[in-house]
């Protein structure tokens, strides 16, 4: 496993940011993680870099308590949401950091990086603009080659273009380097096309986790004359619930066909599921088996 929670909670004085979350990532996924602002998303990776000691529970990164050593530093990266540089040294200075700094550090692989996102070596990284200094920290955090790549919301500053390529850079890493990444992002577009995996979370718990193909097969849209949710058979469980005078629109999660004449079905997007799951559960339908 990459990533190992159990219980795992955290409180910032009165404030919860995360409650008893329990959790396994295997490794060799891209894991998305999604929720609205304040779900806990960057408390929860802030804890698997070691930056945050848990309040309760425990986690586990590649094996290894969080933050515990030099060994256990090295397999972990991390990209923090503000992606913080040093402002008054030079993007060359910051390379040879990450040479001095992590053992496993590819030259190469930065200054090929830098060179085409065509940032100026001589620069200080204080006169970067935000989108080249997420650059210069992303850079970082690829070149260092850990086994899990922690990334907070690593693309919100870059430009479509510069956010296509950095993906792609990312999957790349992926493949050749048998690289696990987790990402945090509000672009799902961008999570559909590069992740395998999900963790969305809701008010500091987690709401639901899964592989993309398991969520996507098991997930449905039914559109039919309007229902009472609770006469749904026992195995079909709403997410999302919405009605108008004549018509129902739910969206299930089942693993038994879908007999009822009276529903058209449709596929789901993984868009379509983080919306479901992102939304509050409605006081009835929603996580319970309707009986
Ligand atoms: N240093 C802190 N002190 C007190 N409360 C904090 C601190 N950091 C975060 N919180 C609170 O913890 C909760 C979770 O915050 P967190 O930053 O983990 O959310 P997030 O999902 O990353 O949000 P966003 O999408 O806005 O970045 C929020 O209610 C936030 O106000």
């Amino acid at each position: 496993m990459i990533l190992e929670a159990h219980g795992l909670g955290k409180k910032y004085k009165r404030r919860r940011a995360l409650t008893d979350c329990t959790l396994e990532i295997p490794a060799g996924h891209v894991t998305g993680l999604v929720g609205p602002n304040g779900a806990g998303k960057s408390t929860l990776l802030n804890l698997a870099a070691g930056l945050l000691t848990p309040t309760e529970g425990t986690i586990e990164v590649c094996g290894g308590r969080p933050g515990s050593g030099a060994e256990q530093l090295a397999k972990v990266g991390f990209v923090a949401q503000d992606t913080p540089i040093y402002a008054g040294l030079t993007v060359a200075d910051h390379l040879r950091l990450g040479y001095e700094l992590n053992p496993n550090w590819d030259n190469a692989l930065a200054y090929k990086r830098i060179t085409k996102i065509g940032l100026d070596p001589a620069q200080k990284a204080g006169k970067l603009s935000g989108g080249q200094r997420a650059q210069l920290a992303l850079t970082l955090g690829i070149a260092k080659r850990p086994q899990v790549l922690l990334l907070d919301e690593p693309v919100a500053a870059l430009d479509p273009l510069a956010r296509r390529e950095f993906l792609q850079d990312l999957m790349e890493a992926v493949a050749e380097h048998e690289l696990s990444v987790v990402l945090s992002s509000h672009l799902i577009a961008d999570l559909e096309r590069v992740c395998d995996h999900l963790i969305v979370l809701l008010e500091s718990r987690i709401r639901m986790t899964g592989e993309f193909d398991e969520l996507l097969a098991t997930h449905f849209r039914l559109t039919g004359p309007r229902r009472d949710v609770n006469t749904l058979p026992r195995d079909q469980q709403v997410i999302s619930a919405s009605h108008t005078d004549r018509q129902t629109t739910l969206l299930i999660r089942t693993t038994e066909p879908i007999l009822d004449p009276a529903w058209s079905v449709e596929q789901v997007t993984i868009e379509d599921l983080v919306l479901a799951y992102m939304s509050r559960p409605q006081t009835r339908p929603v996580l319970e088996v309707a009986r």
